[in-house]
């Protein structure tokens, strides 16, 4: 289970923020909450962008809050911009791997058998967004954090995407936080949403 305990963290003149959230191996958070209200703030705490000013992040009992930003045991998607374009869809899924993966193999499970060699410039959106799900499935990594993978993607190939990172999160017992401003996201994935308001979160009705 990872698990924010009383983390307590304040930009400068803004609102304090108290974080209180468990997330099980296999299930997804849905962090809902208006723009500034400190979504990214929650998901920079896990990813140790920022450092909680009190309170613990746990994950299995074991603290995580020592790690620097690399050695945190987290993969991360963001809306866009998860692939160097100059790079191959292999060599994208290869980054931050420290053994030789099948690049191929993992592309295959994202749905991208074939495209190993192609430069990730001349992928669409969504393909791009597959290559970085299939990066997030060579680390292995038991944190996810989406914050709004899916908003830059048309209709259908957010669907696509969704349904895969629940089956992939599912399988691969990982445990996610999502951040997003659309409903559909968290009606389609969430376990459970959470709404941030305040400084604090709360169980969305
Ligand atoms: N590095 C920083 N220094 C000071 N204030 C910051 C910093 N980063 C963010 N903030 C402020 O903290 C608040 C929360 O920002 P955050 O980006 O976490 O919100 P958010 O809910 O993710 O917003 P959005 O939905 O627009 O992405 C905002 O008021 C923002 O201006």
């Amino acid at each position: 289970m990872l698990t924010l305990n009383n983390v307590q963290f304040a930009y400068p003149k803004t609102t304090p923020y108290l974080f209180n959230l468990n997330v099980e191996a296999g299930e997804i958070i849905g962090i809902a909450g208006k723009s500034g209200s400190g979504k990214s703030t929650l998901l920079d705490l896990v990813a140790g962008f920022q450092s909680p000013q009190g309170g613990e992040i746990f994950l299995d009992s074991q603290s995580i809050d020592g790690l620097a930003p690399e050695a945190r045991p987290v993969s991360i998607l963001f809306q866009k911009d998860n692939v160097f374009a100059h790079l191959t869809a292999a060599e994208n899924v290869q980054l931050g791997s420290a053994e030789d993966i099948d690049a191929a193999e993992k592309l295959a499970e994202v749905g991208l058998t074939g495209f190993e060699g192609q430069k990730c410039a001349s992928l669409s959106g969504g393909q791009q967004q597959r290559v970085a799900l299939a990066r997030t499935l060579a680390r292995n990594q038991p944190i996810l954090l989406l914050d709004e993978p899916f908003s830059a993607l048309d209709g259908d190939t957010a669907n696509q995407m969704r349904d895969l990172v629940k089956q992939l999160v599912i399988k691969n017992k990982w445990h996610a936080i999502l951040v997003s401003h659309h409903r559909a996201d968290f009606d389609a994935l969430a376990n459970r949403t959470m709404q941030l308001e305040n400084g604090q979160l709360s169980e969305l009705s």
